[in-house]
């Protein structure tokens, strides 16, 4: 099964949760009411997985345990020969109530015998702690010796917050209750969740951070030019062939026009790509006078030599919208925040993890390092990898966990680049998650084993898909 993560969908911690699930009870729902909502819905894919099979549930001390049991209840109901494994006695509240409504065959979790479907119900959201050695071991072994695996929320031994490995096993499904938390999406926890299915249990959850969704793209105007449709400029360094990667990528990911400056005229196409030349970083600041410039690309194969830092200081210092990647950002190092904050023009920063460490510090997890590098830089962050999350300086984010795993090829960040430094240039800030869509979609469409230059060629038929 390819995972999938559902898009658009709000993302909220554990605390953002709870508040709106509170917010759900202050406008007359009952908590016993919330939790059957929780638990048909994912009964209701626990069913359609089962196929008849006999059914272990694990059922937690909390309110995942809750839930737990009133998915047993209903798959009983439909027939299924379902037992309980319970971790604790007497609940609180509502998971207490779901308890009492249970009245099929329970054990104690440490006497749990496999069963073809794992139902994981031990933890979800309130998950504070690293899982005991035994908890740990337990589940391992269920899941391991069932033959299919669904969480209730999250899989239990995620980080809600943060994806971290809190012992976690891999499920093969989690049902995302009320909205995704960062847990499903980022790190350890996006591994462990498997595919995901999105459960809209009528709690009203509004969150400034979502999953990534297919943007619109409208087809130029009729009036277009290709000025109007935005000149990209592409800065050359020292390996020529990684800021060809990206130019190229400009030129199909949406760009009137793309620009090449470097030392020397490329051997080899494509002839709509325009050279000039600027051979060193004061023919650079000349060129980068032309006003008809919509986005300034640099950092893909520049190289980290003195040279190559005047060029980064020339972008730098121009008022166009900039894309920095690769060499530029391992340049501008700690000092990123203080000096990306004075550009007045808008800038775009796409780091990897080690690209990214080099310039920010702090804990917390991907998603809130990356908002708060955003914050204090005055840039929008791409912060790359499987989880790739986008921050914009105004709080919003987004995470994109859907992209390919064949994208761990060499080149394809100089791509993802090329298609910034587009979408900056046609849809400024706002646009950028879309290049982060393209380059995920490419992917996917180009299969296995492709090589960077395999990807451009994918960004047509991607965008294609786009309204
Ligand atoms: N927030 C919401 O909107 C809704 C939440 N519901 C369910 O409620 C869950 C959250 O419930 P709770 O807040 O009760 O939290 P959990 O059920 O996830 O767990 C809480 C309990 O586990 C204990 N605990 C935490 N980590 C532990 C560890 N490592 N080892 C042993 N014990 C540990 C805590 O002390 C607490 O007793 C959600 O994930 C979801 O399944 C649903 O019932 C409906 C709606
Ligand atoms: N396992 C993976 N799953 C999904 N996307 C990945 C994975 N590994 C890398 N990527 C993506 O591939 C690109 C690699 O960029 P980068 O590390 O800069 O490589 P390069 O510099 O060789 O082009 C990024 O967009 C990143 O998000
Ligand atoms: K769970």
């Amino acid at each position: 099964m390819t995972q999938r993560i559902p898009s658009g969908v709000p993302i909220l911690t554990a605390e953002a949760m709870r508040a709106a699930e509170q917010a759900c009870f202050v406008a007359g729902v009952a908590q016993d009411e919330l939790m059957e909502r929780a638990g048909a819905a994912v009964a209701r894919e626990a069913l359609r997985f089962a196929k008849g099979r006999a059914v272990l549930v694990l059922a937690g001390p909390g309110n995942n345990g809750g839930d737990a049991y009133v998915v047993a209840r209903l798959l009983a109901e439909r027939g299924l020969d379902v037992t309980v494994a319970a971790l604790g006695g007497e609940r609180k509240g509502a998971a207490e109530t779901m308890r009492q409504r249970w009245d099929g065959p329970t054990v104690a979790l440490q006497d749990a015998e496999p069963r073809a479907v794992l139902v994981d119900g031990l933890f979800g959201t309130g998950m504070s702690r690293t899982l005991s050695d035994d908890v740990r071991e337990l589940l391992h072994y269920l899941v391991k010796h069932s033959e299919f695996s669904i969480a209730i929320d999250l899989p239990s031994g995620v980080g809600t917050d943060d994806g971290a490995d809190l012992g976690a096993a891999h499920m093969d499904v989690t049902v995302a209750l009320g909205a995704l938390k960062p847990g499903h999406v980022l790190g350890a926890g996006l591994i462990a969740s498997g595919h995901v299915i999105y459960a809209d249990i009528g709690i009203p959850c509004a969150s400034d951070c979502h999953s990534i969704a297919q943007p619109e793209q409208a087809a130029p105007a009729r009036d277009s030019h290709k000025y109007s449709r935005g000149l990209v400029l592409v800065v050359e360094g020292a390996m020529p062939g990684a800021s060809r990667l990206a130019a190229r990528s400009a030129l199909h990911g949406g760009a009137g026009y793309v620009m090449l400056a470097g030392a020397n005229q490329p051997d080899r196409g494509p002839d709509a790509l325009v050279f000039r030349k600027a051979a060193n970083a004061d023919s650079l600041a000349t060129l980068l006078e032309d006003e008809r410039i919509a986005a300034l690309v640099i950092g893909p194969g520049l190289g980290r030599d003195a040279e190559s830092r005047a060029r980064m200081e020339a972008a730098l210092d121009s008022e166009h919208p900039l894309v920095l990647d690769g060499d530029a950002l391992t340049m501008l190092g700690e000092a990123a925040a203080e000096r990306l904050y004075r550009r007045k023009a808008a800038t775009v920063l796409t780091p990897h993890a080690g690209e990214f460490s080099r310039m920010f510090s702090g804990d917390g997890g991907k998603l809130s390092v990356t908002r708060e590098a955003a914050r204090r830089s005055g840039a929008v962050i791409v912060h790359k990898g499987p989880d790739t999350v986008i921050a914009w300086p105004d709080g919003r984010a987004v995470v994109a966990a859907n992209g390919s795993r064949w994208l761990s090829t060499a080149g394809t960040g100089d791509v993802l680049a090329g298609l910034c430094g587009a979408r900056l240039a046609v849809g400024g800030m706002d646009a950028i998650a879309g290049a982060i869509w393209l380059h995920g979609r490419a992917a996917q469409l180009a299969g296995p084993a492709f090589a960077a230059d395999d990807l451009i060629a994918q960004v047509p038929v991607a965008l294609g898909e786009c309204r």
